[in-house]
């Protein structure tokens, strides 16, 4: 079997603030294999930043087991995380004043990230062109980020992401400042770095559009992770095409499921429940006896 490119497991986060204890992330499960793109979402407050904070090394778990493209976050040092940031994964912020230097044009943008990781100075302005290219924005690589709409700025924040050819693309709300068209587009330009260049990319949005251009879709919640959308497009034998989207609760290493809370209010579940297993199924029914 080949190695997730991500994998949480029991992943832990808890965080003191004035002698209270937040838990950010209360034992999280999570697998993405190489190549894929997912979606992450969940409620404000869910933990999401804080896992995005974990996997692009800015943060360290307080307990549990993760680990990127093969490199463990609990055990790194410092100074490998900071090889670990400039080599392995790559980041798209929400705000596009974190992403881009104003003073640098697009290409200067994707130049300096390419210096960064170290490629030679005489190959990084084909490079940048052709990451430019890549986006679509082909056009614009003498503009400054101030010159572009904000969907061209995100779009060139994935080329300065990509600069270092990361294994894996993270991104925060990357269409989070966005109407709904540049949205649709920066989304769409994810997907295509995904398929073109193989790059494992993991988008946390609030974006409901986001459905439109991902097959996986995983949603947390209370610092777990609760249920998954899987879509896919069906051909029937006269040619049309349906697509289908399945939402399945997330069952973890020892069998622990979340019921949806629409479940538990709608049959009012409280505390102990009734489990019986069915030829084909479990069946969870109210516990207290009328
Ligand atoms: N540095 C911190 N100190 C204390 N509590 C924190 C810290 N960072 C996050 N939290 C808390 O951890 C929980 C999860 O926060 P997180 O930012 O990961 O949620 P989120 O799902 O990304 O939310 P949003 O969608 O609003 O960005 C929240 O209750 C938050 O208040």
């Amino acid at each position: 079997m080949t190695e997730p490119a991500i994998h949480c497991r029991d992943l832990v986060r808890i965080f003191s603030a004035e002698g209270v204890e937040v838990q950010a992330l209360q034992g999280l499960n999570l697998e993405v294999a190489p190549g894929e793109l997912t979606a992450l979402v969940g409620a404000s407050g869910s933990g999401k930043s804080t896992l995005l904070s974990i996997l692009s090394g800015l943060d360290v778990p307080t307990a549990g087991q993760a680990s990127v493209a093969g490199f463990d976050l609990l055990a790194m040092r410092e100074r490998d995380r900071v090889g670990y940031r400039r080599h392995v994964v790559g980041f798209v912020w929400q705000q596009t004043g974190r992403n881009l230097i104003p003073y640098l044009s697009a290409a200067e943008n994707i130049a300096l990230a390419l210096a960064v990781a170290r490629v030679p100075r005489s190959r990084r302005a084909a490079r940048a062109a052709e990451l430019l290219e890549l986006l679509d924005i082909g056009e614009l690589g003498a503009r400054k980020p101030q010159q572009l709409s904000g969907g061209q700025q995100q779009r060139v924040a994935i080329a300065v992401a990509l600069a270092n050819e990361p294994e894996v693309l993270l991104a925060d709300e990357p269409t989070g400042e966005l109407d709904e068209a540049n949205s649709a587009l920066v989304l769409e330009a994810m997907r295509a770095v995904n398929e073109r260049l193989g790059v494992t990319v993991l988008i946390v949005t609030h974006d409901p559009g986001v459905s439109d251009h991902v097959r996986r879709t995983v949603q947390i919640r209370d610092g777990r992770t609760s249920t998954e959308t899987l879509r896919r497009t069906e051909v029937s034998d006269d040619g049309a095409e349906r697509h289908i989207a399945e939402e399945f609760a997330v069952l973890d290493r020892v069998g622990r499921l979340q019921l949806p809370p629409d479940y538990v209010q709608a049959l009012d579940l409280k505390h102990r429940v009734r489990l019986s297993l069915e030829p084909d199924h479990a069946e969870v029914r109210k516990g207290d006896s009328e």
